[in-house]
């Protein structure tokens, strides 16, 4: 079963995939994390990545799409694939299908996590990670049990992504808006689109996603 996780910056795109690949043994592809491993590389396209995305824009189609069609020639075909922050334009859904045919597999479901954007920038700009295990956390919403350590993995080394500031969070919340929310009309066409409360307490959003996979 292949799904896309849609929603703006901040929805809980990211925290979904994590508890789909605990429950269901998916596979997450987020060509935001991707790109994060890109940018270490002290590369020419490892500066240009990062430049982008600290200023919140898009990185082009052709360098994602080709990320994402790599990460699925090495999937196995009962695999399910979770698109998380992909496609994010018109011409990348375009490129998806295209993807998806050539490795004999298509789309089960679009998941549209609906969130109210005033809460995204309290959400986004108050979150941190574990730098070992990547499990998420909130200055506000959900600090670890032990002040400093990691639920999950022990770690008290924790990260805080650079595009995570007000200013960046909302261009690209409209970027959103302008370049990926009208990807969801083709989706609705085919009848696949299933709509998900993005604003309930974490467990309450992975039981509607589980309902609508089950
Ligand atoms: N599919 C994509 N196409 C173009 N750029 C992307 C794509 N996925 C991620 N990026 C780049 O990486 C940044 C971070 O993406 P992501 O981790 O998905 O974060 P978020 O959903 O919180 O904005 C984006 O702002 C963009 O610059």
């Amino acid at each position: 079963m292949d799904i896309i996780l849609l929603g703006p910056p901040g929805a809980g795109k990211g925290t979904q995939a994590h508890r789909l690949v605990e429950h269901h043994g998916m596979m997450q592809l987020s060509t935001g994390d991707m790109l994060r491993e890109t940018r270490k590389a002290d590369t020419e396209l490892g500066r240009k990545v990062a430049d982008i995305m600290d200023s919140g824009g898009l990185v082009s189609d052709d360098i994602v799409s080709a990320m994402i069609d790599a990460k699925l020639a090495d999937m196995g075909p009962d695999v399910g694939a979770i698109f998380d922050g992909y496609p994010r334009t018109e011409h990348q859904a375009a490129q998806l299908d295209e993807i998806l045919a050539k490795h004999g597999r298509s789309l089960d479901h679009v998941i549209e996590l609906e969130v109210n954007e005033d809460a995204l920038v309290e959400r986004i700009t108050g979150r941190f990670t574990c730098a070992n295990c990547g499990a998420g956390y909130h200055d506000t919403f959900k600090q670890p049990k032990v002040e400093g350590v990691c639920d999950e993995c022990g770690s008290t080394e924790f990260k805080r992504r650079p595009d995570d500031n007000e200013e960046t969070v909302r261009h690209r919340m409209s970027v959103y808006r302008n370049e990926t929310a009208p990807i969801l009309p083709g989706y609705e066409k085919r009848g696949i689109v299933k709509r998900v409360d993005g604003m309930g307490a974490i467990d309450d959003v992975t039981h509607a996603i589980d309902a609508i996979l089950a």
